[in-house]
């Protein structure tokens, strides 16, 4: 592969998204304000005009030719819905060049095998799960490598990823256990900063205070989680005073099966990605 990477500042090559929907805007929107891919050197199609005309005004170059997207890219993202991406890559396959291109889909549960089966033979491809914290340069992502991408594809990728959040890598079969975990796991912390809020306006609060506090609130616990390298427990028992006002609280979450709750929606998520894996073949 000819693509190169300065892990300082830019990437000196193009890149392509097809498919430009909220997670497609969420890594483009991270790689130009982190400085690493210039808009103008990012093609996005899409076939809604409506996301056209959003991406227009990221200043990225739009279309509606898939193919031309392609054309124009050395690293093309896969950014389409699941049982959209066969269809997608059987269009752009024609145009492949196998020694130039790279191509990297996020798409939720298709697996390497298929994409490659679709993509001439040889063609580098790497299989990513990004999150969408990315757009505040806050996401998680994993990536697997495909059977012809070689150690500098992954490099190039993972570095590309780091501008706009961690990246790490882990082999394919663990992918769909990423989803369930920071592909998806953003909404269930979404859903856990609205409903913390909830709480502090039963109890009073204003909305916006309370939403801010919530908000600020597992920001600073992830952070602490983070950078101290304290387990989660420990950290939560040093805020669990005793007889104190936490650990009541802690008790009626776990009353309530807190935790059997989060591990079963990382569960249904990753048998979901499984399943969209088995049906878009
Ligand atoms: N959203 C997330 O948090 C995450 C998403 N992903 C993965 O990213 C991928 C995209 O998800 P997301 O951004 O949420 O989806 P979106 O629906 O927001 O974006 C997909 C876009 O692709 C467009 N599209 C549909 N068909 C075509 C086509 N043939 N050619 C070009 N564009 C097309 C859609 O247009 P239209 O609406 O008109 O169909 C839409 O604008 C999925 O595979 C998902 O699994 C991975 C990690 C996280
Ligand atoms: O819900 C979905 O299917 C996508 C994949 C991970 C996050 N959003």
């Amino acid at each position: 592969m000819a693509l190169s990477v300065n892990f300082q500042k830019e990437i000196n090559k193009t890149v392509g998204f097809i498919g430009g929907g909220r997670m497609a805007q969420a890594i483009t929107k991270g790689f130009i304000s982190s400085g690493l891919v210039q808009a103008k050197n990012i093609y996005v199609s899409d076939s809604s005009e409506q996301m056209l005309e959003v991406l227009e005004g990221i200043g990225v170059n739009t279309t509606k030719d898939n193919k031309s997207v392609v054309e124009k890219s050395d690293l093309i993202m896969i950014a389409v819905k699941p049982n959209i991406v066969s269809c997608v890559l059987k269009e752009v396959a024609p145009v492949v060049i196998t020694e130039k291109h790279l191509f990297v889909s996020i798409a939720a549960g298709i697996t390497i095998r298929s994409i490659e089966l679709n993509l001439p033979p040889g063609t580098h491809v790497v299989r990513v799960m990004p999150n969408t914290p990315a757009l505040v340069q806050a996401g998680a992502s994993v990536v697997a490598s495909g059977s012809n991408a070689v150690p500098e594809d992954l490099v190039v990728v993972q570095a590309m990823l780091r501008t706009v959040g961690i990246c790490d890598e882990c082999p394919e079969y663990l992918l769909d256990a990423v989803t369930g975990v920071s592909g998806s796991g953003p909404a269930y912390a979404f859903a856990a900063i609205e409903a913390l809020s909830d709480g502090g306006v039963k109890m009073g609060l204003p909305r916006e205070l309370s939403t801010k506090l919530a908000a600020q609130t597992l920001l600073g616990a992830a952070k602490m989680v983070l950078e101290t390298g304290k387990h989660p427990g420990q950290l939560k028992d040093e805020v669990c005073s005793p007889a104190g006002t936490t650990i009541s609280a802690m008790h009626v979450l776990e009353q309530n099966g807190f935790r059997g709750l989060w591990m079963d929606a990382v569960e249904a998520a990753t048998l979901r990605a499984k399943e969209l894996g088995s049906i878009n073949q």
